[in-house]
């Protein structure tokens, strides 16, 4: 039985976690449960799931919540409720679905209590990789990928030889304006932006994978998770979305993994390594049905941000944390209206301009770097 800490229980893939783990409840069951402010979502969970801990953003959502919750529960709220639900002791395996560089604290508790980690939050590795990498290596603790790409390209490399890997590439489908081109990007509209051709997830990444800079985040994502450098790591637009992300090797054999667009599969693949569960809520690939994959190259004039990702990450150091808090920020700020979708790779590129790059920072310095960044981008906004 595998205990689970959950944290974003309420969001994309903390729903699709707790289906794998309501599918499975011989084999899991969910010790913590952390979310943010949605309530109403999360009382019927911790009604069925019965965690111990519960976490959840703020002492005014405490409560409210309190009084509907039954005793022999435990609620604590704010980042040190994340970190508690982290390490909470009754839990073995972690599972990291909040939204944004928040859940980097939580993250480097939960290695250093030792636990398992199933890491879907990519801005915990974009954010400040090089500090929960070593920590990793540190603690021996494993942090396997529930992001689809790099769940994809871990399957891939399972049984393989790791030192003849040549290139990773990663899939994108291009997003909701695949179709589109730049001019014609001037006054789309939240609506239009989270229309996503293939996946089902929320907010904050669907206007990523729009502007492409969630591939951006991916690359860096990638990079630190499996040690590769920025010259090894391609992007390729794939419509379908069925070819979840491919691995080339020394004598150029390429292993790929896929399957239809589900993120039940990289969830409950992290929670089963190195085994395979029966999903019965997936269906079975028929590629007669697909009739045809297609793929094209990324246009770098077209989708800057995944420019903008690759220096950042070239960069290292500080670089990569402003990228991702200016995009935190942007979009956030797109999606209240305030600013226009094309802006929110400007706000992210001046942000990077602005800064004078800090060379491999402490975690102190990361989080000062995040809060200097954000506000520069809101005064910017504002
Ligand atoms: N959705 C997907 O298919 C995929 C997502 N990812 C990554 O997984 C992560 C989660 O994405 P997704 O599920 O789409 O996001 P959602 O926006 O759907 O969910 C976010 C979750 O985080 C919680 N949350 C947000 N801010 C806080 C906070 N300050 N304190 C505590 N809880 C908070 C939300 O709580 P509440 O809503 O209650 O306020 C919610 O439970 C992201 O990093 C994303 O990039 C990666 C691959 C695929
Ligand atoms: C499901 C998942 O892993 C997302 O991060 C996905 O990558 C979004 O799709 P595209 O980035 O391919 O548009
Ligand atoms: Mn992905």
């Amino acid at each position: 039985m595998k205990k689970i800490s959950l944290l974003g229980a309420t969001g994309s893939v903390g729903i699709q976690t707790l289906k794998v783990v309501r599918e499975h409840t011989d084999q899991f069951s969910v010790a913590a449960l952390a979310f943010g402010k949605n309530i109403d979502t999360a009382l019927p969970l911790i009604h069925e799931f019965r965690p111990k801990l519960v976490s959840v953003k703020d002492k005014q959502v405490a409560d409210k919540l309190k009084i509907q919750l039954d005793d022999g529960i435990r609620l604590v709220y704010g980042i040190e409720g994340m970190i508690e639900a982290a390490v909470f002791p009754e839990a073995d395996f972690f599972v990291n679905a909040v939204l944004g560089s928040v859940g980097l604290e939580p993250t480097l508790a939960a290695i250093e209590a030792g636990k398992t980690i199933g890491l879907a939050n990519k801005e915990t590795l974009v954010t400040a990789g090089h500090l929960v990498m070593k920590r990793a290596a540190d603690f021996s603790v494993p942090i396997l990928p529930i992001d689809s790409e790099h769940s994809a390209i871990f399957q891939s490399m399972q049984g393989q030889d790791r030192s003849a890997v040549s290139r990773l590439i990663l899939t994108a489908s291009g997003g909701s304006f695949r179709d589109k081109k730049r001019e014609d990007l001037v006054d789309v509209t939240i609506k239009d932006a989270l229309n996503h051709p293939n996946w089902s997830m929320g907010a904050k990444i669907t206007v990523d994978t729009a502007t492409m800079m969630n591939k951006g985040l991916e690359v860096i994502e990638a990079h630190w998770l499996f040690d590769m450098s920025y010259e090894k790591i391609d992007t390729v637009i794939h419509r379908e979305s069925i070819v979840h992300s491919l691995v080339e090797y020394a004598d150029h054999s390429v292993i790929a993994q896929l399957g239809l667009p589900s993120m039940l599969v990289p969830i409950q693949y992290a929670l089963t390594y190195p085994s395979r569960l029966k999903l019965s809520q997936t269906k079975p690939l028929n590629l007669w049905e697909i009739g045809s994959l297609h793929f094209q190259k990324v246009d770098m004039q077209r989708y800057p941000s995944v420019s903008l990702a690759y220096q950042a990450g070239k960069a290292g150091g500080s670089m990569p944390t402003v990228l991702n808090a200016a995009n935190e920020i942007a979009v956030q700020a797109f999606l209240q209206e305030k600013i226009a979708f094309l802006d929110i790779e400007r706000y992210v590129e001046r942000a990077l301009e602005q800064h004078q790059l800090i060379k491999a920072p402490d975690l102190e310095t990361i989080e000062a770097v995040d809060k200097e960044t954000r506000a520069f981008v809101m005064n910017q906004i504002n």
